[in-house]
């Protein structure tokens, strides 16, 4: 088993600091066999990255560097993923299930003739090799797939796995991008599109902090924001919170929006239909506030306070900056 190697997209911050993705995506290949990593950044941080590509358990990381990297979208990295594919022949490959890895899952799938399990929300090896998990149907049931041959590409839901890998020493592999095709998609201009927040990414924070229409107003989901501000944890909303104008579509949980798998999910006002609960159901533990007994999110729900949002989360959160005092 330990010759079997999983090949891991491994994204970086412009900054050079791996995003938050890299410890699970190689905590999930640490399950299967010896992790390896791929990291594709612009000149003079890839060292760096690498070596803490190394804390977290990647035995072999492969590095490019490439000016055209962050403004050429996802050509670099299938180049040098596709050489270092050659190079290790993996078991399985796992890329984050985000816009860029799910773009790179597809165009490697194309090159390689290899299956994809997108979504994937856990992994393990039977006798027969790699098994992927699926949570589908809103959550309410797993489903398991599988290649019958050749390497299997998951796109890993971030927030799903918990297992880690040991920190090892890794043996780095320097790639040389060499000449990209002038047929490469590349960005020529961008602005940004949302402020930017301090609070951690919605997709991957431990703890997550949802409003609902239940909030009844922009100026009432500020409490779902100092909640969220008071544990530290991202910040989420329904649809009906968002297409009322409540907060940005950025924030959607849901079928339609993002999907998160945090340890602690708390909901305020929030219904519980079946598209937003396909997008939060594998929390570990969910906590709801609704006034509604009868609201469905209390059946999905480890804890429940059937109560007023208004009167009961200003409570929490006085107890919870006592706490912190
Ligand atoms: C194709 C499709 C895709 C969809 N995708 C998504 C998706 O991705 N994400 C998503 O969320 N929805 C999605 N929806 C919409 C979904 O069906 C629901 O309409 C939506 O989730 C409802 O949001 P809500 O729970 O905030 O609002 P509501 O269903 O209106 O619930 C509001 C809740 O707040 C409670 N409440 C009211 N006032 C208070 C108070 N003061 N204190 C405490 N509780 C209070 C009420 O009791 C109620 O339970 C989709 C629908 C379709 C058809």
């Amino acid at each position: 088993m330990a010759e079997q190697k999983i090949l891991t997209y491994l994204p970086v911050l412009p900054s050079g600091e791996l995003m938050g993705s890299a410890a699970e995506l190689l905590g999930a290949a640490a399950q299967l066999g010896t992790p390896v990593g791929v990291i594709v950044t612009t000149p003079g941080v890839s060292q760096a990255a690498a070596e803490s590509a190394g804390e977290l358990g990647a035995a072999t990381v492969y590095v490019a560097e490439h000016e055209a990297v962050g403004t050429t979208l996802t050509e670099p990295t299938v180049n040098v993923f596709t050489t270092a594919w050659e190079s290790v022949s993996p078991e399985a490959v796992l890329v984050p299930n985000d816009i860029d890895g799910r773009d790179l899952a597809a165009r490697l799938s194309v090159r390689t003739h290899s299956a994809i399990a997108a979504d994937v929300v856990g992994v393990h090896r039977d006798e027969e090799g790699i098994v992927a998990h699926h949570s589908v149907y809103g959550s309410t049931f797993t489903t398991e797939s599988a290649t019958t041959h050749g390497t299997l590409i998951v796109t890993l839901r971030e927030g799903a796995v918990d297992h880690r890998g040991q920190a090892v020493t890794p043996e780095i592999h320097r790639v040389e991008l060499g000449e990209l095709s002038p047929h490469a998609a590349s960005i020529t201009e961008f602005s940004a599109s949302a402020e930017a927040s301090t609070r951690p990414d919605l997709r991957g924070a431990p703890t997550v902090v949802s409003g609902g229409r239940g909030l009844g107003s922009a100026e009432g989901f500020a409490l779902a924001e100092q909640l969220a501000d008071a544990l530290g944890a991202g910040l989420g909303a329904s649809r009906a919170a968002v297409d009322a104008g409540y907060a940005p579509h950025s924030l959607q949980v849901g079928q339609t929006g993002v999907t998160v798998a945090p340890d602690l999910y708390i909901a305020l006002g929030i219904s519980g239909a079946v598209q937003h609960l396909a997008g939060m159901q594998t929390a570990k533990t969910v906590v709801a506030i609704n006034k509604d007994p009868e609201a469905p999110i209390f059946d999905i729900a480890d804890m429940g306070i059937v109560g007023d949002v208004f009167e009961v989360v200003p409570q929490l959160i006085e107890t919870l900056k006592g706490q912190n005092s």
